[in-house]
Order: structure tokens, then C-alpha cells, then sequence
């Protein structure tokens, strides 16, 4: 798979003014005078990587004499090209492809690993497809993992997703849909500031089905179990929200972490493999600053270290409930910035609330 590609950027222009770039996902009407992203020549496109960048009459220079018809990014369907959108939840950063024609993903595992690569492809933690709805929900969304693994759910995930089919589809006015995911029913709901707000369901404490093999108390839940992991005894509280966490505020009888000092890419990948953890697991350390205000790195099943993690954030906060460390509302500060999480009491549901942006549209041959 050659990774020459076409991409559009929404940036800033070097002066620090922003460009009046318009969306190329949009069909857009006759009086934005959109010029269409032009594609190279398969073979060309191969040998040349090549940039190309859709924008608005206000920038002359770039303007063609006459312009041509106006199309939508992603009605464009050339063979042997993938056509996508890189977005970002915080910097966790994802591939959006539509791939709401078919049930079947449009590319392999394999072809994922190889997008995701950040030196020799587009560079991102996952690959999310958005899909026709299942069980009676509006769309099904999937993700391949950096790795090539399929997890059950992404928090950030669906908050990019949501924006996705905000931008693909006339809503007409509806800011929420249903998405069917490996972890359930999920709701997004696209906020008037441009925030998605996230019902993430109920979260599961029962060890088996987390899973985990770590003793659990009489209710089948894991808090505060002890986690040996070369010689250091952990402690530990395991959730699942549709996909398994492994929550850690300290080690045995030591003061609370402090997370900036732990050397994640050296302990994060003996989590993910311990053999008390079946299916892997992603893995959150948290420094507690307030009963409402919470810090944490995560080391991701499949994807390593990354900026932030949305289904992470909600099992801290579940986490921190359990220990008696925090209460029911929490701001979680991660490396790409905060989140707004709430584990409601009155439903048992987790709701997220962040942001999601776009980084870029492009296309690469397959
Ligand atoms: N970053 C995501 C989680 C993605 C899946 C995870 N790596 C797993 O394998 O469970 C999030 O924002 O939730």
C-alpha cells in the first residue's frame, strides 16, 4: 500500500490569520466557490506525495479562472483510494472513514496498522468506520486499534464520530443519534458550543465480565485489589466501559502517585499483557487534586500512550467513587487537555462531555 496522499488542511495561515478554508466534506452551494480537491493521476500519486488544498474566493491567488462544479469530498469513490477524515479528541487521533454504504470495514486490520504508522502513514491511534445502525440505532461505529485490535468502544472515539456524521449527513436540526457499538447503545449529543456530550452507558464492575482474574469482593466488583507487577505491589480497581480499565491511584503503601514522574512506556505494556487481564487492558494512573478535579496518564490497550482517552476518563471517575476519593463530578485533566465527566446516580449512566476537531481530509491509494 503506497501512502501518497491528498490532504485538505483547516489551519491557520503562517501570518497567524486564520484562512477562511470551507468544508470540503460539504456539497457546497454555487456562491462558496469551493474548487474541488483534484486527485493525481493513480500512478503519479503513487511517486509524489501530494498536497492539495481546498478554499474559499476570499484567497485570489489560488482561485482557478473558472470554478469548477461544486462536489463533496466524500462522494468521491475512486477505486483503489481511501478517502478520509483525521480528527482529534484531545489529541487522540483518529481516521474517520465513511463507510456507511457497507457492514463489512472498507480496509483490513492490516491496512489500519499501516495508516496508523506515524512515520510511514497518515499517523493516528485508531481507524473508526462509520457503518449502517443495527439492532434499530442510527449508525454502528467500529475501530481498529493502532495495533490492528478491535476494541468494543472509544469515548474520543465517539465524540469525533458524532462531528463526523454531523458533517456527512443533514440532521436537520437533530444534534443526537444512536450509535450501536461492542459496548452497546451509545448517545452522542452535539452541543450548541460545538462540544459533544456523551451518554456512555452504565459502567461494569462485575470481574468476569471486565474481564479480569484478580480476586473480586462479595459483589463481584475489583476496588483497591492488589496488583503484583515485577516485584511492586499496586493497588488496583478494575471497570469496564464496554472496554477493560485497570484504575490506579498508588502504589502499596506508598504516598499518592505522582504521575508525571512514572515511566509509562516502561510499566504500561506489563499492565496491558498481566496475565490478570484476559482481553489486555488499557491502564489509568490518577493523581487526585480535589474531590473534583482529577489528573491521569493512560497507557492504551493497542495504542500505547496517548494524549487522552475518553472511556478512561469515565472509569477514573467510577474508580474514584468507589475509593471514596472523589465525587460524581470530575474534571480529568489529560496530557491533550480536560474532560467534563459525570457518573449520574439516577441512571447509573457515565456521561462525557469534550471536544472533538478536525485535522485534516485526505485521500491515500490502497
Ligand atoms: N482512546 C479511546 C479508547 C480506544 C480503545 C482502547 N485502546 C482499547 O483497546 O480498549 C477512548 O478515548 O476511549
Amino acid at each position: 500500500m503506497a501512502l501518497a496522499a491528498a490532504i485538505s488542511l483547516p489551519l491557520a495561515s503562517p501570518t497567524g490569520r486564520s484562512l477562511a478554508f470551507t468544508n470540503p466534506l460539504r456539497s457546497s452551494s454555487p456562491s462558496s466557490s469551493v474548487f474541488p480537491l483534484k486527485f493525481l493521476a493513480k500512478d503519479s500519486a503513487r511517486t509524489c506525495p501530494c498536497f492539495r488544498i481546498s478554499a474559499t474566493s476570499s484567497m485570489s491567488a489560488l482561485a482557478p479562472e473558472k470554478a469548477s462544479p461544486p462536489t463533496s469530498f466524500l462522494d468521491r469513490r475512486e477505486t483503489g483510494f481511501l478517502h478520509f477524515v483525521k480528527y482529534h479528541g484531545l489529541g487522540n487521533d483518529f481516521i474517520l472513514v465513511d463507510n456507511r454504504d457497507s457492514s463489512e470495514p472498507r480496509i483490513t486490520p492490516e491496512q489500519a496498522v499501516k495508516l496508523c504508522d506515524r512515520n510511514f502513514g497518515i499517523g493516528a491511534d485508531g481507524v473508526i468506520f462509520a457503518m449502517p445502525g443495527i439492532n434499530g440505532t442510527d449508525y454502528t461505529m467500529r475501530i481498529f486499534n493502532s495495533d490492528g485490535s478491535e476494541p468494543e468502544m472509544c469515548g474520543n472515539g465517539v465524540r469525533c464520530f458524532a462531528k463526523f456524521i454531523s458533517e456527512l449527513e443533514d440532521l436537520q436540526g437533530k444534534q443526537s443519534f444512536t450509535v450501536y457499538t461492542g459496548a452497546g447503545l451509545i448517545v452522542p449529543e452535539i452541543q450548541d458550543d460545538g462540544k459533544v456530550k456523551v451518554d456512555m452507558g452504565e459502567p461494569i464492575l462485575k470481574a468476569s465480565d471486565i474481564p479480569t482474574r484478580l480476586p473480586a469482593n462479595k459483589d463481584h466488583s475489583v476496588v483497591k485489589a492488589e496488583l503484583d507487577v515485577d516485584g511492586v505491589t499496586w493497588n488496583v480497581t478494575c471497570v469496564s466501559m464496554g472496554n477493560p480499565h485497570c484504575v490506579i491511584f498508588g502504589r502499596k503503601g506508598s504516598q499518592d502517585l505522582q504521575v508525571d514522574e512514572l515511566k509509562l512506556a516502561e510499566i504500561g505494556p506489563k499492565f496491558e499483557h498481566h496475565e490478570m487481564f484476559p482481553a489486555r487492558t488499557n491502564t489509568e494512573f490518577v493523581q487526585v487534586f480535589s474531590r473534583s478535579h482529577l489528573k491521569m496518564r493512560v497507557w492504551e490497550r493497542g495504542a500505547g500512550a496517548t494524549l487522552a482517552c475518553g472511556t478512561g476518563a469515565c472509569a477514573i471517575v467510577v474508580a474514584a467513587v468507589l475509593e471514596g476519593r472523589a465525587g460524581r463530578n470530575c474534571t480529568v485533566d489529560l496530557p491533550g487537555g480536560p474532560l467534563e465527566i459525570e457518573w449520574r446516580e439516577e441512571d447509573n449512566h457515565v456521561y462525557m462531555t469534550g471536544p472533538a476537531e478536525v485535522v485534516f481530509y485526505g485521500s491515500v491509494p490502497l
